[in-house]
């Protein structure tokens, strides 16, 4: 099997929901890593990249269709470059980047760009077509996170729990405290607040210009989410989804604007380009849990296998 090389990587900051970069068009938003990764590799023959896979889990807004090949022809890649958009929800993107490196790995492919976008901030209200002529029933359904158009025999097979839910539900089953749960939320903001102090991020964070109004355009250049906390503030918060729940607006994952983008090459491409190899030959597999929601418990083990060498 031959090798497959992540050779660059970048990523916009990660904006808060409704924050700096929401009102970027989620299309635009993914093209931006794809041209940075242009930029940052002049020595690549760009109308010879073999495809371009991002990951997105909305798609019912300006993501709609095929963002992806939208986010490459929007960067300036030529129009004979094919791309495609994949959904496994919160883990699309590390999809793309593992298929796109089974392509790589099968020799098929040489060069290919994996990554992903999600606009939160623009994630559009939808509503289904009416169900019968004449009918007046319209229902609003917001795209932003969890369940739409719900079918009952889903609903009642397996449930349609949204995430914190589903934090709920795995912090009753694996007996997970509220302590632990801040604890760990703590030590979270404080390494983020550290690696943004220490500049980690500056090499692969691209600086996004927003336009405003009226006055000279935004930059917007550091991670929105993480803010500064203590256990005690952390402590104070009510549960999200139950007064009594220990799943809280300090300790979920947020509601959050970005996109990324991987160059991955083989062999031969790295010498042909002179591109800078990073690791070689890895492989992982998704394991899927007992619950149709879980996804929390469904990452974990494929994390484990992304870091374990074929
Ligand atoms: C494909 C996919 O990606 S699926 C999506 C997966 N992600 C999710 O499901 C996201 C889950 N998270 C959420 O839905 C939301 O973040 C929620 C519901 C948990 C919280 O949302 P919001 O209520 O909008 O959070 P918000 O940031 O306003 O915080 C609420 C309060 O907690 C406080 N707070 C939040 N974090 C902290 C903290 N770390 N320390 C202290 N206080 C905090 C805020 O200051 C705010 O206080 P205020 O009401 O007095 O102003």
């Amino acid at each position: 099997m031959n090798n497959a090389y992540i050779c660059d990587a970048v990523r916009t900051p990660i904006g808060r929901y409704g924050g700096g970069l929401s009102t970027v068009r989620t299309d635009d938003l993914a093209a931006l890593p794809i041209k940075a990764l242009m930029e940052r590799n002049p020595n690549v023959d760009w109308s010879k990249l073999d495809d371009v896979i991002y990951g997105c889990a909305n798609q019912a807004g300006e993501d709609n269709r095929n963002v992806a090949r939208m986010a490459l022809l929007l960067a300036g890649i030529d129009v004979q470059v094919p791309g495609a958009t994949l959904n496994r929800l919160c883990a699309s993107s590390l999809d793309a980047v593992g298929t796109a490196a089974r392509a790589i790995k099968s020799g098929e492919v040489d060069l290919m760009i994996a990554g992903g976008v999600e606009s939160m901030s623009r994630a559009p209200f939808v509503m289904g077509k009416a169900e019968s002529a004449y009918s007046r029933a319209a229902k609003i359904e917001d795209t932003t996170i969890g369940w739409r158009f719900i079918n009952p025999k889903m609903k009642a097979a397996f449930g349609v729990d949204s995430m914190p839910e589903t934090a709920e539900n795995v912090a009753d089953d694996f007996k997970i405290s509220r302590a632990d749960q801040d604890a760990f939320a703590l030590r979270s903001q404080q390494r983020a607040a550290k690696s943004i102090a220490d500049g980690v991020f500056k090499e692969e964070i691209i600086p996004v210009s927003v336009p405003q109004r009226k006055g000279d355009p935004v930059v917007v250049d550091t991670d929105e989410h993480p803010r500064a906390t203590t256990p005690e503030a952390l402590a104070k918060l009510k549960g999200v989804v139950r007064p009594d729940g220990s799943v809280t607006a300090g300790n979920a994952s947020g509601v959050n604007d970005g996109s990324c983008a991987v160059l991955l090459a083989s062999d031969e491409a790295v010498k042909k380009y002179g591109l800078t190899p990073g690791r070689a030959s890895w492989g992982w597999l998704w394991l899927a849990w007992r619950h149709a929601s879980w996804v929390s418990v469904q990452f974990r083990p494929c994390v484990k296998c992304w870091k374990k060498p074929a």
